[in-house]
């Protein structure tokens, strides 16, 4: 989209900022003790051990990037929604395939630059292809041999898209899934919708030096990285 006074892609103004210029990065020193019990339930727990990822969470001062930054400034909401993610990331049924494909469904629907940044390299590691994953950040179906991953897809597609599931896909995803791994999958997206509207909204990009990724333009071809 354009922005009608400036001409730029509304989608890369967003990259233009300054790296989290509506809320400033809070130092480590400056935090409350219920920060600072965020701060050490992010830096301490899963996301930082060897199971945590391969992505920029932390800037050499010690400062929390991404949407973690946001969650120091509500501690109250701030703790749980830390753990909700890590219960989303390290405590489902799902295989690291099908819960990176979902998040990235959400990622790329909702084109959040720091979300596709930190969970491409997790889709990576977890086996998704390069392909897989083009046609992930393209809002394609990517081509997956595993039934359960492909009505992942669908699934978080069109959880995604309609913030619903058809009758069809929901009577298939109970089936193939069970109602449990369902209530998981619908609380992924809205928690991944919940951190990308943070996102968006603080204007958080990607860690300084990574390239931002490449959404398709409405037409078909390749909006420019910021
Ligand atoms: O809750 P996590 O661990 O998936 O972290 C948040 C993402 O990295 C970015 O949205």
């Amino acid at each position: 989209m354009i922005d009608p006074v400036s001409g730029e892609h509304v989608d890369d103004l967003f990259r233009h900022g300054p790296l989290a210029a509506r809320l400033p990065l809070l130092s480590p020193g400056s935090l409350g003790d219920e920060q600072r019990a965020v701060y050490e339930a992010l830096t301490g727990g899963p996301r930082a051990d060897g199971r945590g990822g391969p992505f920029g969470f932390m800037d050499g001062q010690g400062r929390l990037l991404g949407p973690f930054n946001a969650m120091l400034y509500s501690p109250a909401v701030g703790m749980p929604l830390q753990d909700l993610g890590a219960a989303l990331r390290f405590r489902t049924a799902f295989t690291k395939r099908e819960r990176e494909i979902a998040t990235l469904v959400v990622a790329a629907h909702l084109r959040s630059d720091y979300e596709w940044y930190a969970h491409e390299r997790l889709g990576r590691r977890a086996g998704l292809s390069e392909h897989e994953l083009d046609a992930l950040r393209e809002g394609r179906a990517p081509m997956l041999a595993d039934a359960r991953e492909r009505l992942v897809h669908e699934a978080a597609r069109q959880l995604a898209a309609e913030n619903d599931l058809a009758d069809a896909v929901y009577t298939e995803a109970v089936a193939t899934l069970g109602r449990p791994a369902l209530v998981e999958l619908v609380t992924l997206v809205g928690y991944y919708a919940a951190l990308a509207t943070q996102l968006r909204v603080f204007r958080v990009g990607v860690p300084d030096g990574e390239p931002a990724p490449c959404w398709p333009e409405p037409g078909g071809g390749r909006a420019s990285a910021g």
